[in-house]
């Protein structure tokens, strides 16, 4: 199984430390345009890897795509990240030249790669990666639920003082401040519904919390968050690698299921070795139908911004 992870920065190889650590990559591949760092980088991962117990070769190169051939798996993080006071939607003059750039490169040297895209704002660059190569609809995967959803059952184990082991929850719609959709209905202790321990005004504030998860954050480092993000990503390729067949809110293009169509935003799908197997279309509440409308409106209009 060959992985290659294009952006070296900090999601790129923080996702490139937790597939070497679980161990289930034969290969992984770190590519950027900064001359030296993926090898750097690279060679930093790799001096890990008696103290932590991986055999995943991780290699590094610098705008070389032949080093990618035959990738299994190719992740999307180049491109800028925003900092405090921005939106993800401000990073797309830039962000979507490199994605489109990068995601043509990726499928010349591995035509039968599944990408899995990161960059922001994530369900644009999804879309854009859907309209502008010929990669059928299963295997072009975009990132943000499988974050949103963890920082949500964060935020929840939080405010019910429970372990975070206890929680199960799931959040869908676009990934940005606004346009997420905490499913706090569904979201469950143990199989008991949250609303048994939190009040409505908690699970109010779980919400919000949640939606400006990524916002906070960059509020406190000065740039995005890559911990989570890394290990969101590492989530996702093991989930294909391994063919778990696993659940995860993924953005992925739409034709009628949750009654939208023509937009990549997020719900969930199972993923397996074809990348995404199934798009599981759940009954929402109407105030949840609503909230998912909102989103994708949200996102439709950031699409329109695209040339494509
Ligand atoms: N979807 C999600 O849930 C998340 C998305 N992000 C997004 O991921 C992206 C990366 O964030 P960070 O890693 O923090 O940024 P970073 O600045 O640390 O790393 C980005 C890397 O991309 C490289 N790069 C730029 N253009 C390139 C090109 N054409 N080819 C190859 N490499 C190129 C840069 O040299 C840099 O090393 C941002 O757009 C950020 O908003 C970040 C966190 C979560
Ligand atoms: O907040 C950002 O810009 C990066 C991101 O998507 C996240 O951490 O959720």
């Amino acid at each position: 199984m060959k992985v290659t992870v294009v952006g070296a920065g900090a999601v790129g190889a923080s996702c490139a430390e937790y597939i070497a650590i679980k161990d289930f990559a034969s290969e992984v591949v770190l590519l950027d345009i900064k001359e030296g760092y993926a090898e750097g980088k690279a060679m930093d991962l790799m001096q890990t890897a008696s103290l932590n117990g991986f055999d995943t070769k991780i290699t590094g190169s610098t705008s070389d795509y032949s080093k990618t051939a035959n990738s299994d798996i190719a992740v999307i993080t180049s491109g800028i990240p925003r900092k405090p006071g921005m939106t993800r939607e401000e990073l797309i003059g830039i962000n979507a030249g490199i994605v489109k750039a990068v995601s043509s490169s990726l499928i010349e040297h591995s035509p039968n790669v599944i990408l899995i895209v990161v960059s922001n704002p994530m369900d644009t660059m999804t879309y854009l990666v859907h309209k502008t190569t010929a990669l059928p609809k299963h295997r072009i995967i975009g990132m943000g639920g499988a974050l949103d959803s963890a920082r949500f059952k964060y935020r929840l184990a939080e405010a019910m003082e429970a372990p975070i082991s206890d929680i199960d929850g799931m959040v869908i719609g676009g990934h940005s401040d606004t346009g997420m959709v905490p499913l706090t209905s569904h979201a469950t202790r143990n199989s008991i519904r949250v609303s048994e321990f939190l009040s409505e005004d908690r699970l109010q504030q779980v919400a919000d919390d949640t939606k400006v998860g990524g916002a906070t954050l960059t509020k406190l480092l000065g740039t995005s968050a890559w911990y989570a993000p890394g290990a969101a990503v590492s989530a996702l390729v093991q989930a294909i690698a391994c063919d778990q067949k696993k659940l995860f809110p993924c953005s992925t293009f739409l034709e009628g299921e949750y009654g939208l169509n023509d937009i990549c935003i997020g719900v969930p799908v199972i993923l397996g070795r074809n990348g995404i197997e199934e798009i599981v279309d759940i009954p929402l509440s109407d105030a949840e139908k609503n909230k998912m409308q909102e989103s994708a409106a949200g996102v439709a209009k950031t699409n329109g911004l695209l040339d494509v």
